[in-house]
């Protein structure tokens, strides 16, 4: 408990005045003001994170790989089997986030925070908290101390990585069953109904997926889970996949390092970890909206917007490649375009229309 406390009590909020030099930067480029939009807002929050301008960044996205026991209860598609295969295949280069992470040089960093198999692979972190939780449907997930045990894994996995370089984090998972808690955490955590934000996960029919929703409305009805605390909800109705990864979120902001939401089930543990300290939400940004039903509703709640749209819904980390790009983008302009003073050609034109739009 120690770990988190401290950790939540290091984050401050960002540097507003090298927000303010971010901007003033920005506006001084060769362009319209405001004309390379969500761009430009990125650049400014990154400043105001990192206290540069101009960031060259080392990438890691951080996969928690966990199995939930309420799969029992016929919530997935899958079998829960796939949990340690596709975790496995994360080493092996052949997944999703494996082939896009190496588009734009990320590296990947592969937890077993609680699968329920043994590993003998040294390129998966050995953090295994239990062989998968309980099923929530009948009883709590996890006790209170193992959710702060694997939030705590995902403070330490991030202090790590930041020690080793890495400056921009990304997070993904694997764990059958994970869209359920996902879903339960959000209801838990908001006004929202069940069937709202229960989706069909990795694919289910429509009679499958009515009874997931059941099976949500169960696990809140029976764990009762306070609403007031996110890590008695991650306990009762979440998973050590949500866990670990919201600890992820609390040691960025701790770190003073950006960090990218993939999808459904990341944007859970974000949840919990904003809820945990607001601050935290300012150091985190979403890279798509997964097509989850519940991934909107989970953005409102956050109060962030993701940056596209690709109708995606792989998790794994999957979707923080493409915000990365984006991220990096935002990096290139603020180091590469010109400013007024260099770009002679257009320059009266243009500090013309900037004027017209000051009066
Ligand atoms: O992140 C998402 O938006 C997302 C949406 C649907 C499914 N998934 C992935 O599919 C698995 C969970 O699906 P399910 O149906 O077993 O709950 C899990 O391994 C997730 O990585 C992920
Ligand atoms: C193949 C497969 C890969 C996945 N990656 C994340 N969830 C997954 C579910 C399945 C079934």
């Amino acid at each position: 408990m120690e770990l988190l406390k401290s950790s939540l009590h290091q984050i401050k909020p960002l540097y507003e005045d090298k927000i303010q030099e971010a901007w003033q930067r920005i506006d001084n480029l060769t362009k319209p003001i405001g004309s390379l939009g969500t761009i430009e807002k990125i650049a400014a929050k990154i400043s105001g994170i990192t206290g540069n301008l101009v960031n060259d960044f080392r990438k890691n996205i951080v996969i928690m790989c966990a199995d939930n026991g309420v799969v029992e209860e016929g919530v997935s598609a899958c079998p829960k089997e796939i949990t340690k295969i596709v975790t496995q295949n994360f080493t092996r280069g052949i997944t999703g986030v494996c082939v896009f992470a190496d588009m734009v040089q990320a590296d990947l960093t592969v937890v077993d925070i609680g699968v329920d198999a043994e590993f003998n692979n040294p390129k998966i972190i050995n953090k295994k908290i239990m062989w998968g939780t309980k099923n929530m449907a009948k009883e709590p997930a996890m006790e209170y101390k193992e959710a702060v045990r694997a939030i705590e894994v995902g403070i330490e996995i991030v202090d790590e990585l930041v020690k080793k370089g890495y400056n921009l984090i990304g997070t993904g998972e694997m764990g059958i069953g994970n869209t359920t808690t996902s879903a339960a955490v959000l209801c838990a955590l908001s006004n929202l109904e069940a069937e709202v934000v229960v989706g069909k996960g990795a694919g289910l029919t429509d009679e499958q997926h009515k009874h997931k929703i059941e099976v949500v409305k169960k696990a809140l009805y029976i764990n009762r889970p306070n609403t007031k605390d996110p890590i008695d909800v991650l306990s009762k109705v979440g998973g050590l996949d949500i866990a670990g990864l919201c600890g992820c979120f609390i040691g960025a902001a701790k770190n003073r390092v950006p960090i990218v939401i993939d999808g459904f089930i990341s944007s859970a543990a974000a949840l919990c970890a904003v809820r945990l300290n607001p601050l935290i939400k300012d150091y985190i940004f979403p890279s798509h909206l997964s097509a989850e039903p519940g991934a909107r509703y989970m953005m409102k709640e956050i109060g962030l917007e993701p940056m596209v749209n690709l109708n995606m819904r792989l998790g794994e980390g999957s979707g923080c490649p493409f915000a990365f790009f984006i991220i990096e983008a935002s990096q290139k302009m603020m180091r590469d375009m010109g400013s007024f003073e260099d770009a002679n050609i257009v320059n009266d034109f243009l500090i013309d229309i900037r004027e017209e739009k000051a009066i």
